[in-house]
């Protein structure tokens, strides 16, 4: 897993449901690989159409869908996978129900001992962070870069960084070792999604030519 991660924004903070098909349609086309369903409703029709139709247009590109805290959601939309919080349940047990290929993201804030449980029960990636202040969760806990430094020398699984990302000061975050940038307001909240898109995936090919001796 590398590159660009996008979080779909809560149905609550979309215009419609058509504005986010045709703002994830342009992430995916400007290069996203993996976009994050993360809406907290209940509104569980509504959220197994969504998640059917992000699935489809991650399909158009080759790119996977993940859901947010619900592996249920997951198998029932066909989804890639699924991102567990802490009190989300065990990813052994969503990866149980997903099977052996299934992408099963955890998050482990700022902690190398989360990160360590979380490889014991057979995460596929770890998250950490925010990094940056996030207005999505402005209360998330604060990590630093020297943490993905030292979890990527520790833990095999590919590293994700999340929280208040932007292409200003994503860079730091890439060359401490994170494989993937998780965003939300930096692409869901771009007038200019493909563009936005594209400057990122720039970056990471720059930024890992630079750090190749
Ligand atoms: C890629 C990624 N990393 C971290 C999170 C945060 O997940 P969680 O701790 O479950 O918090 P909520 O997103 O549910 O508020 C994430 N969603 N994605
Ligand atoms: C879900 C989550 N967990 C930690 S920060 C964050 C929000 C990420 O969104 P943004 O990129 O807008 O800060």
């Amino acid at each position: 897993m590398h590159g660009l991660y996008a979080i779909t924004p809560t149905f609550e903070q979309c215009a419609s449901d058509r504005w986010l098909m045709a703002q994830t349609r342009a992430l995916l086309t400007g290069g996203v690989r993996y976009i994050q369903l993360r809406d907290k409703s209940c509104d569980q029709p509504r959220r197994l159409k969504v998640a059917k139709a992000l699935r489809a247009l991650c399909a158009e590109h080759e790119a996977h869908l993940l859901i947010n805290d619900d592996w249920a959601l997951a198998q029932a939309s066909g989804a890639h996978g699924v991102h567990l919080g802490q009190g989300d349940g065990s990813p052994a047990d969503a990866r149980a129900a997903l099977g052996k290929h299934a992408l099963i993201g955890r998050t482990c804030h700022d902690s190398e001992q989360l990160a360590a449980d979380a490889v014991a029960q057979g995460a596929s990636y770890l998250a950490f962070g925010r990094f940056y202040p996030s207005r999505t969760k402005p209360h998330a806990r604060p990590a630093t870069p020297a943490l993905l430094t030292r979890a990527k020398a520790r833990f095999n699984p590919p590293l994700v960084a999340i929280g208040g990302v932007n292409l200003d000061n994503a860079e730091p975050l890439i060359r401490a070792g994170a494989d993937a940038l998780a965003l939300c307001q930096g692409l869901y909240g771009s007038s200019e999604p493909e563009s936005v898109a594209r400057a990122f995936t720039l970056l990471f090919s720059v930024t890992h030519k630079q750090d190749t001796p």
